[in-house]
């Protein structure tokens, strides 16, 4: 497919390295977008990249955090006071730690009624900031990846990874507790300019195997993020990496 660059995967040999290898990479690529543009937009994801990004980044002092806007791959429709809400854990662990602007940080509103609500909500902040695109491009998205090839909320088998419309859209089937959430849709994580997965542990072996190395099409939602004109980095540790034939 014409744009599509080769997936660069890394094999590290614990989370510590893993950390340092993309906060590392995270904090260049901040650097060059900011001098290019003037600012950098990131994409997070929840779950054990919580640690991963708080941990490597909370202390470091070479990254221009006023020109950061940040935003979430997918979000928990739960309260801010909620221990399941990942902007909670981010800003506990890493937000109120860094000069990032609140007006640069795009959360879900989780007041709202619905989980609908909140995901169209937050296509219009979304908008806010990409206001001519239809498809927004952020500079990068850092996405987890479950032990059944899930990434962001977008589930093995689940009607919304056939949604091509929404950049933003709402379940409240989460196979992954809790159940109501928002998530980016794959036009949006095809779209970016870069693209990190990160996955450590055995039990991901096989979920990285069959998105890496699918026979035939991907079937599972980690192996359709293909970015079309961006960078796609996997960083494993040797446990989920280890079912891979080429390294
Ligand atoms: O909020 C979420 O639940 C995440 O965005 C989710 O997609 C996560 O990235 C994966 O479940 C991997 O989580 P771990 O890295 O903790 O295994």
């Amino acid at each position: 497919m014409a744009g599509v660059q080769e997936t660069k995967i890394h094999v590290l040999s614990s989370g510590a390295e893993i950390q340092q290898a993309v906060c590392d990479r995270v904090v260049q690529i901040a650097a060059s977008c900011i001098k290019e543009r003037g600012m950098f937009s990131v994409g997070l994801s929840g779950g054990s990249l919580t640690k991963y990004l708080s941990n490597g980044l909370r202390d470091r002092t070479d990254i221009d955090w006023p020109r950061w806007y940040v935003f979430f791959c997918d979000e928990r429709f739960v309260p801010f006071a909620d221990k399941e809400s990942t902007y909670s854990v981010y800003k506990r662990d890493l937000f109120n730690h860094v000069f990032l602007l609140p007006e640069k940080t795009i959360t879900i509103n989780p007041c709202l009624a619905t989980v609908e609500e909140a995901a169209s909500d937050y296509t219009d902040k979304i908008r806010r900031v990409y206001p001519k695109d239809a498809v927004p491009s952020f500079d990068l998205l850092l996405l987890g990846m479950g032990d059944d090839g899930h990434t962001c909320s977008l589930f093995p088998s689940h009607p919304l990874l056939k949604e091509k419309e929404k950049i933003v859209a709402s379940l409240s089937d989460s196979p992954k507790p809790p159940p109501s959430r928002i998530t980016l849709t794959l036009p949006v994580l095809n779209n970016a300019r870069n693209v990190f997965f990160v996955a450590a542990g055995e039990g991901k072996a096989k979920a990285v195997k069959d998105s890496l190395e699918p026979e035939g099409e991907p079937t599972l939602p980690a192996g359709m993020v293909k970015p079309t004109g961006g960078e796609l980095h996997w960083y494993l540790d040797t446990g989920a990496a280890k079912g891979l034939s080429k390294k």
